[in-house]
């Protein structure tokens, strides 16, 4: 494969790539071609393989959402090639034998890696502990209740040192429910004009605070999920300071919007955590600017159309996000001078793989081949109705963005083309 490389380890570099067994065995310039297949993308960009930590891929139980063919096909059409599997599923993956009935149709059915995620507490009731140690020998990669968060400072104390006899992460979705009443937009501007119930800012700030401390005393390795608060920033901020091993995520839509965008009491704008004030937005990519947020993920979360016409207050919370991520925050982003093209890249590469010490990410000599190729040129408008996910819920439909996934390689195989692309 010759093209331009741009890795979060290396840099931009224009070089060939030998792929081999699922490896990348050389990488040079001019490389010899003879005997292997070539893959010329010359004027586009190769990145390592795109990661995202935080993917609802709703199968088993909630198929009419996605599945795992579906949602791992839109990961693909987004340049992923590894996610990771939140366990928010019916069942859910919390005993050894619900771990391996998934990880079985994840090695029948998924185009890209999958890493299941066991959850943190039977049937994410936030009662009773799993068995870390045997779900992890089933193929759990972490653990999190995302959908809720742990409301027992005691039980999550219990999963941070369970958590650190395995070497696990414990991944939280922060959000303490006596601080809530039946919210479904942020506690703002938005929720008070158009008189709907709001969630506070410090229902997630509070928690994040809480679970610093419980890090600290257990030493276990703690992740926070989808940032959404200035609040939640300063307590990530001081406990990095203070040596804490914490790591977090923003979403793009956390990025690029605010309760300002809301246009309307529209269920496309509605997800968990809520868009929040402007402060907040510009907030978090300072943030993730300066290396307080670590990485990126999109908490794509598919809901049925049905769903999403009922009204604000009954739909579900939740937005597709693989297939316009990388499209997205180029345009509005990169392209707009607010970070750079390297920052958007290491984001969803180098950046997640190093917060959890996953061999992908990075393109050298000796790492698994999983490859993307993006136009930077190619312009498009979003369509839903394009979209591989069953889901079509998304706020940007009608957004005109450049930087489009053309071609994703998993372990040296082509998962995805783009139609009509020549290589
Ligand atoms: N993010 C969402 O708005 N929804 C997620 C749950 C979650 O990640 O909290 C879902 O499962 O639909
Ligand atoms: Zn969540």
């Amino acid at each position: 494969m010759e093209g331009n490389v741009l890795d979060g380890n290396n840099g931009m570099q224009q070089v060939d790539l030998l792929m081999e067994e699922g490896m990348i065995t050389k990488m040079g310039t001019h490389l010899s071609r003879e005997g292997h297949e070539v893959i010329s993308v010359r004027n586009q960009l190769i990145i390592p393989g795109m990661v995202d930590l935080h993917v609802h891929l709703r199968e088993p139980g909630g198929e009419q959402k996605e599945t795992i063919a579906t949602g791992t096909k839109a990961a693909a059409k987004g340049g992923f090639t590894t996610i990771a599997a939140m366990p928010n599923t019916r069942p859910v993956p919390d005993s050894p034998l619900y771990m391996q009935q998934l990880t079985e149709v994840i090695a029948k059915d998924a185009h890209v890696r999958v890493l299941p995620y066991g959850s943190i507490t039977v049937r994410q009731a936030g009662k009773e502990l799993t068995n870390f140690q045997a779900l992890k020998k089933s193929g759990a990669f972490a653990f999190t209740d995302d959908g809720v968060g742990i409301q027992s400072a005691h039980m999550m104390l219990q999963a941070m040192k369970a958590a650190k006899e395995q070497e696990a992460v414990i991944v939280a979705h922060c959000e303490e429910n006596t601080l809530i009443q039946k919210g479904c937009v942020h506690e703002g501007t938005f929720s008070k004009t158009h008189d709907l119930p709001g969630i506070p800012s410090v229902c997630e700030a509070v928690q994040i605070a809480r679970d610093v401390l419980l890090a600290e005393a257990s030493g276990a390795r703690y992740h926070v999920c989808h940032v959404s608060t200035k609040e939640s920033i300063r307590v990530i901020k001081d406990a990095k300071a203070s040596g804490i091993a914490v790591t977090a995520e923003v979403t793009p839509h956390h990025l690029l919007l605010c309760e300002e965008d809301i246009p309307s009491a529209d269920p496309l704008f509605k997800m968990n955590p809520p868009l929040r004030s402007k402060e907040d937005r510009d907030a978090l990519l300072e943030a993730f600017k300066t290396g307080v947020i670590d990485f990126l993920a999109t908490d794509h979360a598919p809901h049925t159309e049905e769903e999403k016409q009922q009204d604000m207050t009954l739909a579900p919370f939740g937005i597709t996000g693989l297939e316009t991520a990388f499209p997205l925050l180029y345009t509005h982003l990169v392209l707009q001078g607010k970070i750079s093209l390297q920052q958007l890249v290491d984001g969803f590469t180098s950046s997640p793989a190093k917060a959890f010490q996953l061999p992908y990410g990075t393109l050298t000599i000796g790492a698994v081949a999983d490859v993307t190729v993006i136009d930077l040129q190619a312009e498009e408008t979003i369509d839903p109705t394009t979209f591989a996910s069953k889901g079509k819920n998304t706020p940007f439909a009608g957004w005109r963005c450049k930087g489009w996934p053309q071609l994703t390689i998993v372990a040296g195989t082509i998962v995805y083309k783009k139609e009509g692309v020549a290589i």
